[in-house]
């Protein structure tokens, strides 16, 4: 549901103004048992966002109020940014649950005049980027995560929806200052002396290496098209390992406020970057391979692939869906872009403004420094190479070949 109980336009909420807001929908909605005694805090740790945690200290329920802010809250004022991505996330969120409720919160309330959306408290779950740097492993994730990916591209591609349905879907869910944030800091600015780039000094000469390397820029050139001009399908935008909530037995995917009609590959290569991310800062830390990681990309892509066939069996939107190699065809150019895609992030997380724990809390800079180097490296052997890695023990030997 969304309407605004406010009688003042945008205001950023305080602590205070949190419960007083909660406190009146509270009254429309019945979210707490009477009477209530709401606490909270703000515990945003993302780039964008304001996050605040509501909870009513008599009956032990919670709440999560998620509130844009007019700016990137990791730069400042400085770097304006549309509330409109509340509603876009809001509404991504709304449109996954349709296909994938288990794998998503529920979204229990928004605001448009205050950007805010109001849902599910998974705070019993843990976000994966810190279960995996804390050694924790997730037997379900590849399964899960193989799922959200096919359902979601699937019944928003033309595949599994009607083209006048998408065309009046893709309307709303254009997302142009949120999809510019990805155009330059994933597939810009790190190949390039840019100003908002951000890397360690020990790794000068391997960037410079990096900006000279002329095949590279022209492979990273046309990734970028491709993020540019292929409206696949209603993707997530933004699917790393920090947009994701995990238990020991269930996965629950947040934070789609970059969705837009884009690549149906993007979601699963960055999703394998940040995977292999960890898997890099391990091998750096204890100098072994991490089979198990592999194993849960092994498993996202493997039940990517058969989810995605078993609905392109059973829908029949499209007159060519028969049609002999089409499927493949499809899941090939999904594959290519995937590959492509996690080089681009790989890049982007070493270089680029926003890090990641994974690499950036390896304490011994020795340390650092090579799993940096095996990042761009890898990074740069899956946008050269990304048409010959066709499969994904391609890729996986790849990997292992870098970080050996
Ligand atoms: N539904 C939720 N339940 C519990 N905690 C949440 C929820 N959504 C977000 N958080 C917390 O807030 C943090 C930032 O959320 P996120 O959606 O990633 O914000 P941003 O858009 O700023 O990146 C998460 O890392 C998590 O700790
Ligand atoms: C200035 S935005 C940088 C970076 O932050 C976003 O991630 P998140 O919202 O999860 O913090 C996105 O990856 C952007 O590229």
């Amino acid at each position: 549901m969304s309407t605004s109980i406010a009688t003042t336009s945008y205001e950023p909420f305080t602590e205070e103004t949190a419960i007083a807001y909660i406190e009146k929908l509270n009254q429309k909605l019945g979210l707490f048992p009477a009477p209530s005694l709401l606490i909270c805090k703000e515990i945003g740790d993302g780039n964008l966002n304001y996050v605040f945690h509501l909870s009513d200290s008599l009956s032990g329920q919670s709440l999560i109020i998620k509130q844009a802010l007019p700016y990137a809250k990791v730069v400042g004022e400085s770097w304006p940014l549309t509330l409109r991505r509340a509603k876009i996330e809001a509404e991504a969120l709304q449109k996954a649950a349709e296909t994938v409720p288990s794998l998503v919160p529920n979204v229990i309330h928004t605001d448009d005049d205050l950007a805010i959306t109001v849902m599910e408290d998974l705070s019993d779950y843990t976000i994966l980027r810190k279960g995996l740097i804390d050694g924790e492993t997730y037997p379900n994730l590849g399964r899960h995560i193989g799922t959200y990916l096919a359902k979601t591209i699937f019944h928003s591609s033309p595949f599994g929806e009607n083209q006048q349905e998408i065309k009046e879907i893709s309307v709303r869910f254009t997302n142009p200052e949120l999809c510019k944030i990805t155009e330059d800091l994933v597939f810009t600015d790190p190949f390039f002396d840019h100003d908002t780039n951000d890397f360690e000094d020990h790794l000068k000469d391997t960037v410079n290496e990096l900006w000279k390397n002329e095949e590279l820029k022209l492979e990273a050139a046309k990734l970028k098209y491709i993020f540019l001009t292929k409206s696949e399908a209603l993707i997530h935008g933004d699917l790393h390992t920090g947009s994701v909530f995990v238990t020991a037995e269930e996965t629950k995917v947040i934070d789609p406020e970059f969705a837009f009609y884009g690549p149906a590959g993007f979601d699963l290569g960055l999703f394998i970057a940040n995977i292999l991310l960890n898997t890099i800062s391990k091998t750096a830390i204890d100098e072994q391979q991490h089979s198990d990681l592999y194993q849960t990309i092994i498993e996202t892509v493997e039940v990517f692939k058969e989810e995605y066939k078993k609905l392109w069996q059973n829908h029949h939107v499209e007159a060519f869906i028969q049609t002999e190699g089409y499927v493949d065809y499809m899941l090939g150019t999904i594959f290519e872009d995937a590959v492509g895609f996690a080089g681009c992030e790989l890049i982007r997380r070493i270089i680029g403004l926003a890090h990641v724990a994974d690499i950036d809390n390896i304490s011994d800079c020795q340390k650092r420094l090579y799993a940096q180097q095996n990042a761009l490296q890898l990074g740069s052997t899956f946008i050269i190479k990304r048409r010959n890695i066709r499969t994904i023990d391609q890729l996986i030997q790849e990997t292992k070949d870098v970080l050996k």
